[in-house]
Formats: C-alpha cells, structure tokens, sequence
C-alpha cells in the first residue's frame, strides 16, 4: 500500500544546532519521502539523537526548518507532531505494567480511548508478534520483544511517520533482524515512512535511501547501492571511509 501525498513526510531543511560552542549540527538537510525507508547512518557523536530530538521538539530550533507532511514543526507543532511515532534509543516503557497497559497509556495521553482503541491496540501487538503476550508484565520480556512493544507504542495515534533512534543497540543478531524485517514490513505493507538511526550498515538494503551523517554534517546521500558503486567499493567499506575520522 502506498500513501498518497503531494508531500514529503519529512523534510528537514539547513538545520543547525549547538550546545553552548559545540556545533553539532550544522546544514542538515534531507527527506523521507511518503512509504520509504530511509537511514541516517552515522558514528557514535554525528548528531542523530540531536536531530531526533529536534524533529520532535525536545529542542526547538532556531535555524532551518522542518516540515512532517507539510506541517511546519514551528508554525503547527500539534499537527506535525501528530503525525510522528518515535522510538527513542533509551528503553521508555513501565516494566510493572502489562504490554496492554503500556499502550493503553500511551493512547491516554494522546486523549484516545474507547473500544475502537483497545481494538486498534491488540492489532498493532498481533502486527509486531505479540498478540500473545498482550496481558503480561512487560519485564517478562526480551529485549527484542520490548523493542517492539515500543514500535507498537509508537503506532497507537496513527501517525505516518515513524522515527527509530538506534533501535536496535544491545540486542542479538536474530532480535536485531527480527526489528529490522519488523519495520520493513510496517513500511511494504502500511506505506508507513520511516527515518531509521543507525551506526550499523549491515541494517541498510540497497534499495534503501541513506544520508551519512558525519561530524554534525551529511557528508553523503543517495540510494545505498549507489553510494557504494560510486565509490567503488562495499556499503562497508565506502562508510568506513565517508566517517574516517582521520579523513575528516
Ligand atoms: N546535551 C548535550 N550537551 C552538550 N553536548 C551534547 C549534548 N548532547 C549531545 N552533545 C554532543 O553533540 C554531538 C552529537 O551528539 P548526538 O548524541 O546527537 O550523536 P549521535 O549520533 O546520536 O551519537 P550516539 O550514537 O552516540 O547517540 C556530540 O559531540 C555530543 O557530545
């Protein structure tokens, strides 16, 4: 399914940000079009949690612009805001309440309620495998498992645009395949748009859109197959050398 829209789901455009004199973003510009899936891959300290956290009004920005479906984030924050599901990189859910209630909490908090969401919400846990598990306390489950408790969480207002900051640090290869194939799927099959976090570049298809994230800077962008062949070399190797800090 594909989503139909004039727009981009995001668009971040000259963004800059600084704590005090760091610069630690400067120029950024990129696009997540409706229906993709698109990677941010960058190093440890290239600025991908600051960016996060500008596009969902942690910081406000100053410089630059940014839009979610054509919702300027300065001039219509609610409606932009409405539009994003995010999963930051730090575990946020209660351990203490059932997988059901974390949802249904959420939910709360974006002022839903009711039959249609208590329905929409065991939905979205079947769609991520864990309609079983709906009634039990979210400690009784494995990291991966709670990853996608949280990308669930993330869905429950409907938005069409999902963020995902490094979701998939500290979990095994199998977890870490089983979230990736996750969202590739919420994108194939609901046209959902995704900007996908990552220092990990074997999480990236050819097929996908990359901006490498560099210092601050995006230092290259283009179809991941392409950003290879025109370096001539493998994803790995041609991110190696676009985040070679010697280089830089
Ligand atoms: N609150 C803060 N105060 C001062 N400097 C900060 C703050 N948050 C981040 N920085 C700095 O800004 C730069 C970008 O950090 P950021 O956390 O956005 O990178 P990242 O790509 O998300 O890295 P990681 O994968 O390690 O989370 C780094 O140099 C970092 O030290």
């Amino acid at each position: 399914m594909t989503v139909r829209t004039d727009k981009p789901a995001l668009s971040v455009s000259a963004v800059g940000h600084r704590f005090g004199k760091r610069e630690a973003l400067a120029d950024v510009s990129l696009e997540v079009q409706a229906g993709r899936f698109v990677a941010l891959l960058g190093p440890n300290g290239a600025g991908k949690t600051t960016l996060f956290s500008i596009v969902t009004r942690l910081y406000q920005n100053r410089s630059g612009r940014v839009e979610v479906y054509g919702h300027d984030l300065n001039l219509t924050p609610s409606r932009a805001l409405a539009e994003l599901g995010v999963v930051f990189q730090a575990r946020t859910l209660d351990a203490d309440l059932t997988v059901r209630q974390n949802l249904a909490y959420h939910a709360a908090l974006h002022g839903l309620g009711g039959r249609a969401v208590r329905e929409h919400i065991l939905a979205l846990l079947k769609r991520v495998g864990l309609g079983e598990r709906a009634d039990e306390k979210v400690r009784t489950l494995s990291g991966g498992q709670a990853r996608r408790v949280e990308i669930a969480r993330a869905l429950v207002h409907r938005p069409r645009l999902l963020l995902l900051d490094e979701p998939t640090v500290g979990l095994d290869l199998a977890a870490r395949a089983d979230i990736v194939a996750t969202v590739r799927r919420l994108v194939a099959e609901e046209g959902i748009a995704v900007l996908w976090a990552t220092h990990i570049f074997e999480e990236i298809a050819n097929d996908d859109d990359v901006y490498v994230l560099h210092r601050g800077r995006i230092v290259a962008e283009g179809k991941a197959a392409m950003l290879a062949a025109r370096s001539g070399a493998s994803l790995a190797e041609t991110f190696r050398r676009l985040t070679d800090r010697e280089a830089a």
